[in-house]
């Protein structure tokens, strides 16, 4: 762990700060413009399937107020900006006719975010997958990969040369972990038999997308993971093979075949019956070359044999951690150690960290004006030294974008919970910076040696 008092912290040259948000959790106005609706559209309007009801109707009302965020986000001194694309505003059967004003929207937040010298880093994927695209199967159609390579290549000759930096897909383990294999999101699937279909058929729309860039774009694309290391909760056998399996089935599903062409072999027993035989061309098209991944990092579990489906693992609280709004530890080492887990693996690929941050309770808007956040700045500041010390270790991390720019519409969580560095009025849609992003704009004029 490092000691963050006696270090000289340099961060290399080039290394990109930034924040990231999601088009679903702070667009709002989601049928705008002749969008069509997502899956998070109908699945949020659907009762019971969002804490209070909340949907993404309105959220942080970026869609409108867009100028205004990148006003804020210069203001924060922020290098780079992560964002989706929703894909039912540009195209809003899915495939075919493509709707100009959503098109416009992303052209204008693009152009605006360059000549405030912010570089875009776009996700094609976030979540919101067209809900016609679900009517035909979604995910569990194989032609969801001919319909993502239509939806990027759309987004790629639209953009492609303002925007240099790509990503097709943003945590694919959660898209089937929570919308196929538990239905905590949407579309809401209970299925073993689906989740690995669906989680296979995002490789190969993933492969798919990159192989189009390939044939359209001339920067750099990637893939974004949700990774966390695995610690076993005692020294037993049970435990190891707890740790190998939680282990295969959330950091290994996705970037195996991604970056080494197969999966682990721990998901057919994991999965049983229920693992398919995939065909082997599929893993030609998966495998594509990469110029980077993301990995987005929140927490560590500390994991022991057990009955959770389908991995078959517990998650051990710590008596002594200390937990987020979400229940997750904070465990800031674990970044460190799964970086360098992610360079024994895969090599030296380039590596951005594409969200980090955390859920805590805030005060509200203090009359001043402030927002007193310091859980979050203690937090942030530990995981970019530990993202310093991966780096010192020879990882060879890119950039860091937090998670997330303003608070937003957690998912089925609703707006109970909040990640922003900038605090959102949900009645009034007034922003106000926390002393998070205060501190964040310090850690960025001084590229990061003021930590
Ligand atoms: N135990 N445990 N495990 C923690 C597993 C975390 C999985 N959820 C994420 O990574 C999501 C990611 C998403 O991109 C964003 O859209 C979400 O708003 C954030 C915050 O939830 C994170």
């Amino acid at each position: 762990m490092s000691s963050l008092a006696s270090k000289d912290f340099r961060f290399p040259e080039g290394f990109l700060w930034g924040a990231a948000t999601a088009a679903h959790q702070i667009e709002g106005a989601p049928l705008a413009d002749g969008a069509g609706p997502s899956i998070w559209t109908r699945f949020a309007h659907t009762p019971g399937m969002t804490l209070n009801g909340d949907t993404g109707d309105v959220a942080c009302d970026h869609y409108h107020r867009w100028k205004e965020d990148v006003g804020l986000m210069r203001e924060l001194g922020l290098q780079a900006y992560r964002f989706s694309v929703s894909w039912s505003r540009i195209l809003p059967e899915g495939t075919g006719r493509v709707n100009q004003k959503g098109l416009d929207f992303y052209s204008r937040l693009v152009d605006e975010l360059l000549a405030n010298g912010i570089e875009p880093l776009l996700t094609l994927y976030h979540w919101d997958m067209p809900a016609a695209l679900d009517d035909r199967g979604g995910w569990l159609n194989r032609d969801c990969a001919d319909w993502f390579a239509e939806y990027g290549r759309v987004l790629y000759r639209a953009l492609d040369g303002r925007v240099r930096k790509w990503v097709t897909l943003n945590e694919p383990w959660v898209v089937t972990d929570g919308g196929y294999l538990h239905g905590a999101l949407a579309p809401g699937h209970r299925s073993r038999f689906e989740a690995p279909i669906a989680a296979h058929n995002l490789m190969r729309a993933h492969g798919a997308a990159v192989q189009a860039y390939r044939a359209e774009g001339a920067h750099e694309i990637g893939l974004v993971v949700n990774i966390e290391p695995k610690y076993p909760a005692g020294d037993s056998e049970a435990d190891a093979a707890a740790v190998r399996r939680a282990h295969a089935y959330m950091n290994e599903q996705f970037l195996h075949p991604a970056l080494l062409g197969r999966y682990p072999d721990e998901l057919r027993d994991i999965f049983g019956e229920a693992w398919p035989d995939f065909p082997e061309a599929d893993f030609g098209l998966i495998r594509q070359p990469l110029d980077f991944v993301g990995i987005n990092y929140y927490t560590r579990s500390v994991t022991g044999d057990g009955d959770s489906y389908p991995q078959r693992t517990t998650v051990v609280r710590q008596p002594l951690g200390t937990y987020t709004e979400t229940g997750w530890e904070v465990f800031p080492q674990g970044l460190t150690d799964l970086l360098l887990w992610f360079k024994r693996t895969y090599g030296d690929l380039p590596v951005y960290i594409t969200e980090n941050g955390a859920a805590f309770f805030d005060p509200p808007v203090a009359e001043e004006g402030r927002v007193r956040d310091p859980l979050r700045i203690d937090y942030l500041r530990k995981h970019l030294a530990a993202i310093h010390d991966a780096i010192a270790a020879g990882v060879d991390v890119r950039g860091y974008m937090a998670w997330s720019l303003l608070d937003n519409l957690e998912w089925s969580l609703g707006y109970s919970k909040r990640f922003g560095i900038i605090h959102v009025n949900y009645g009034t849609l007034e922003r106000t910076p926390k002393d998070s992003a205060r501190w964040y704009s310090g850690i960025i004029r001084s590229h990061g040696r003021s930590l």
